[in-house]
């Protein structure tokens, strides 16, 4: 087995894949049901980042480890640590195991270990058996060998590059109340995958990066990652919201002003610009920005030189321009909104990001993130998602994206406690708290075993009649769909959204209300 496992570790793989089949490794080794491989940040919270036999959703979990003491006994030690099945310390993967449906976990076995790098903790693998009995002392002495040999693989995999990304956000980020901002970029589908590969491959290159994308994907995130990735990573990152810049201020807030320049100008004041001097500009929502003001932007992106408002004195300035838009400017500079010119100074490296529906599981991941961060503030033992509520959200076409996610999960679980439910129990969230308004087919008559993080197979093709959803039900997903397209595609504009879908508007305001995609007041949140 250790040589089979060594063999997976040093294949030529990416290095989640790489880690996730160790995981899938290990446990067929233990021949018990789940088991994790946390990775540990500067603010002492766990990352799960591989798994086997835990819910896919888990992969989004982060453990504050002072609020989970099985995770910091196995921490404070050096040796394998074995839970005593009547160990009254609550299990972090209670309502995560994969075929407990979100029922409280049994007296059941569980270890764990650390494991290190350069004498340093860098996270550590669990290892869960629903047999009591299952973890004896020859196990533990395997699972002593196991850790030495994954903790050398660890040591020469890339992994230490993610390692101290992680420390990096760790030591800016204190636990969990911060989680729900997260800085960190969750996903392991191909798109997402792809895209950091390339946002990494052009993060130092200093040209200027346009990321384009429908609100709510993360364009803030990845902007941020750029930053941290790049030889400007110890200099300011200043954001500029252009939306929120009233055009009276915008000039003196982008190049600054002296004492007097109008009316106001009680002193001198530097503008964004200087601010980000050495560092990176980041111009967020740049489709907004007044056309007086693209003018002048222009000049200074092509002079590389500004002036604060009411001097001729000149300033150089050295500031890589990152700029985001969910607008599509390239159409907007065809309608004479946009300067042509600016927008090939900005769009020298333009990055599309995917839509969370082109995510695959992502989002269930993603979802696993918010439950925690949920389960965090409201104090609750456990809080995970039906299978039904899993088919619902990857159903649903998401025009809000992540931003919309993380308020349909965080409203669900407040709903829980409202109706009653109690903080000492696991809760399920079944699809009716999501809201989303989408009818999940049934579910297979035999339970299938639920997704596996690391068994990553698409869905098998519904053979079984009673898992073909009535017509109904597919022709108003499919409705849905379109309409959710056509608004993400028009920034939520439902003149241009019908327009583009050829229906007259206010039978779309009809279609939608009905679809229940819009309420009387507006559309659905
Ligand atoms: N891949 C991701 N992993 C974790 N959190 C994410 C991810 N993508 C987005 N988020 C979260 O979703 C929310 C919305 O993201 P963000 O503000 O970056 O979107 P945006 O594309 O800039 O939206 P807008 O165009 O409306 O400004 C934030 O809370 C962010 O932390």
């Amino acid at each position: 087995m250790e040589a089979l496992l060594l063999n997976d570790l040093s294949a030529d793989l990416p290095d989640g894949v790489r880690l996730q089949r160790a995981a899938t490794a290990i446990r067929e080794a233990f021949a018990c049901d789940a088991v994790g491989l946390l990775m540990l940040d500067a603010a002492d919270t766990l990352h799960l980042v591989a798994a086997s036999g835990l819910a896919h959703e888990a992969l989004g979990r982060r453990f504050v480890v002072a609020q989970h003491p099985r995770f910091a006994t196995i921490l404070s030690r050096r040796e394998p640590t074995w839970f005593d099945p009547e160990s009254v310390l609550p299990d972090p993967y209670d309502g995560l195991l994969d075929d407990r449906k979100g029922s409280p976990l049994p007296v059941h076995d569980c270890m764990g270990m650390t494991l290190y790098r350069d004498d340093r903790p860098w996270g550590i693998m669990t290892l869960d058996a629903l047999a009591t009995g299952a973890f004896d002392e020859a196990a533990r002495a395997r699972l002593r060998r196991l850790g030495l040999i994954l903790q050398a693989a660890v040591r020469v995999t890339d992994l230490e590059r993610e390692n101290r990304q992680l420390r990096q956000l760790g030591s800016t980020q204190q636990g969990l109340e911060h989680i729900g901002e997260a800085t960190e970029i969750l996903g392991h589908s191909e798109a997402i995958q792809s895209l950091l590969h390339e946002l990494d491959l052009v993060a130092d290159s200093d040209l200027p990066i346009l990321l384009l994308g429908e609100t709510g994907v993360g364009k803030d995130l990845f902007a941020r990652r750029l930053h941290r990735r790049s030889r400007r990573s110890q200099q300011p990152m200043i954001q500029v919201n252009c939306a929120a810049l009233p055009e009276s201020l915008a000039e003196s807030e982008l190049f600054g002003h002296v004492k007097g320049a109008f009316s106001g100008a009680t002193s001198d004041r530097p503008g964004r610009f200087e601010a980000a001097q050495g560092g990176t500009l980041f111009l967020d929502e740049v489709g907004e920005l007044p056309l007086s003001l693209q003018a002048k932007l222009l000049r200074v992106l092509q002079n590389g030189e500004i002036q604060r408002l009411g001097t001729d004195q000149v300033i150089k300035t050295d500031v890589r321009i990152i700029a985001a838009t969910n607008r599509d400017l390239k159409a907007n500079t065809q309608a004479g909104l946009f300067r042509t010119d600016l927008y090939h100074r900005l769009s020298v490296y333009p990055i599309p990001i995917p839509p969370l529906r082109d995510r695959d599981r992502d989002v269930l991941i993603l979802a696993g993130h918010f439950l925690e961060f949920s389960r965090a503030r409201l104090g609750l033992r456990g809080v995970r998602l039906s299978y039904e509520a899993e088919r619902a959200l990857r159903q649903y076409p998401w025009p809000g994206n992540v931003r919309e996610l993380e308020h349909v999960i965080s409203r669900a679980a407040l709903k829980m406690l409202s109706r009653g439910a109690s903080r000492d129990q696991v809760l399920t969230i079944g699809p009716e708290l999501l809201d989303l308004d989408i009818t999940p087919p049934e579910p297979p008559a035999e339970a299938s075993p639920q997704l596996v993080a690391s068994e990553a197979a698409p869905p098998a093709a519904a053979t079984d009649p009673g898992a073909i959803a009535p017509l109904r039900d597919s022709v108003e997903a499919c409705q849905r769909r379109a309409i959710g397209e056509a608004l993400a595609a028009t920034q939520g504009n439902w003149a241009q959204a019908a327009r583009a879908l050829g229906l007259d508007p206010s039978n779309l305001h009809k279609l939608a209300r009905r679809l229940g995609m819009k309420h009387e007041s507006g559309i659905a949140s």
